[in-house]
């Protein structure tokens, strides 16, 4: 993989150079709740900015459905981008058309432009090769080189991620040349016992990279939305708590398996449930209460572990010599189903193990919450991207970059 150090090495001077960042920040309207992920890009940025280079910043950010949606704009990430590099950072208002046409053609030497959402277009994600190498080709039109440094997304297969390295010369970030660094050394040379907690909403992604996980970690703690498929494959009530049925089967197997191997599959023996998703906005206090795993009434939902269940993993964690955590424990946005998350992220400092914790909303509640990030082993920006890391997957976004 040949990195950003090779590209300046040889000048980037008047040159547009592509940065697939991962600008996917949490928003609250359009406040930036937590702007890590802007952070972790800035050295890429800047090193090409200084350089002399015309930098196009390009993202994802949320889930948009393929058509512009004002509440995914990337406007508030440009801006924040623009304060944190003491510069003014141009705006395009779509991705491949006009305004980005004429912004990325008005950008001097040293510049910076951000491209709005990528996934405002259908072709980012499609699955189909021919619709995403159209919008790749329009993508490549707008830069001579290309750099990868969205560590967070390099998991898809997307237009931006996968289908534009191969149409321009490549290299990578230094994000992604340092997240890579840090999650091979878990891949390598693992010391055990080896912990990996898992928890959050992408449900369906992280149902299925316990797979493989089973086979490489010594205990895995389900937390989260994931819990509650769980508790459902068990036979348990789980009211109107996420659920990812298609994967039951599949969990049922996993329980059956990590029986069989011995390796401890722990799950909530509490949870705090409420009778509705509560507002986060407002943080108005929810009719939280605390019941056992086996006994979520028919009407309530469940939205963070119990306090037993913050006890249990916190002594799962204590012995660990390597955590990998990725997923809040519960909606950690509100106040009332903070706590499992706070346990999770205190266990983890509490320990002697080298930790690393993954994923947008993870790394974000660690920093909201009052953690000291540097207290941790890593943090990574990518959940998802660090999980099928760690599977042993291949990685389309890493791949790309490969050749
Ligand atoms: N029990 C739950 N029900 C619904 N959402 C949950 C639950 N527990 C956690 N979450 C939500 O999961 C989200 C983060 O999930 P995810 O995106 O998978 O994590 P990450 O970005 O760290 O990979 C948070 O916004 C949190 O509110
Ligand atoms: O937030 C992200 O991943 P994460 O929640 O797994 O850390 C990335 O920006 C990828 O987003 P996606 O899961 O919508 O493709």
């Amino acid at each position: 993989m040949k990195t950003i150090d090779e590209l300046l090495a040889d000048g980037v001077a008047g040159k547009r150079v592509f940065v697939r960042a991962d600008l996917n920040v949490p928003l609250s309207g359009t406040t930036i709740t937590d702007d890590g992920r802007i952070r972790a890009v800035l050295p890429t940025v800047k090193a090409l900015a200084d350089a002399g280079a015309r930098v196009v910043v390009a993202s994802h950010l949320g889930r948009p459905k393929g058509a512009p949606d004002p509440a995914f704009s990337l406007a508030p990430a440009a801006a924040r981008l623009g304060e944190l590099l003491g510069a003014d950072v141009a705006f395009a208002t779509d991705t491949v058309g006009e305004s980005a046409e004429a912004t990325v053609t008005g950008l001097a030497d040293g510049r910076v432009a951000v491209l709005e959402n990528l996934r405002f277009n259908a072709g980012e994600t499609s699955k189909d090769d021919a619709e995403r190498a159209a919008f790749a080709d329009r993508l490549a039109g707008l830069a001579d080189v290309y750099v990868g440094d969205g560590f967070g997304a390099v998991h898809r297969k997307h237009a931006s991620v996968f289908d534009l390295p191969a149409r321009l010369p490549h290299y990578a970030g230094h994000l992604i040349a340092t997240e890579v660094g840090v999650l091979k050394k878990l891949t390598e040379d693992v010391k055990r016992p080896y912990v990996v907690a898992l928890g959050g909403a992408k449900v369906s992604d992280k149902l299925a990279v316990i797979d493989q996980l089973l086979g490489k970690a010594d205990r895995i703690l389900i937390g989260g939305g994931m819990a509650y498929t769980f508790l459902k494959a068990k036979g348990y009530e789980i009211g109107s708590s996420l659920l990812q049925e298609d994967q039951l089967p599949a969990v049922v197997e996993y329980l059956e398996r990590a029986e069989k191997t011995g390796v401890e599959l722990v799950l909530p023996v509490d949870a705090l449930v409420a009778s509705a998703f509560p507002d986060l906005k407002a943080k108005v206090p929810a009719d939280a209460t605390s019941v056992a795993a086996d006994a979520i009434p028919a009407d309530q939902m469940g939205l963070d572990i119990g306090p037993e269940s913050r006890k249990l993993y916190a002594s799962k964690i204590a012995d660990a010599a390597t955590v990998f955590w990725n997923g809040p424990m519960g909606v950690f946005e509100h106040p009332d189903f903070a706590e499992g998350t706070k346990a999770v992220a205190q266990a983890l400092l509490d320990s002697e193990a080298f930790t690393v914790v993954g994923g947008g909303d993870s790394a974000a509640a660690v920093r909201i919450l009052g953690f000291d990030e540097n207290a941790f082993g890593h943090i990574s920006t990518g959940g998802g991207a660090s999980l099928e890391y760690l599977e042993g997957k291949t990685l389309p976004g890493l791949a790309a970059l490969e050749d």
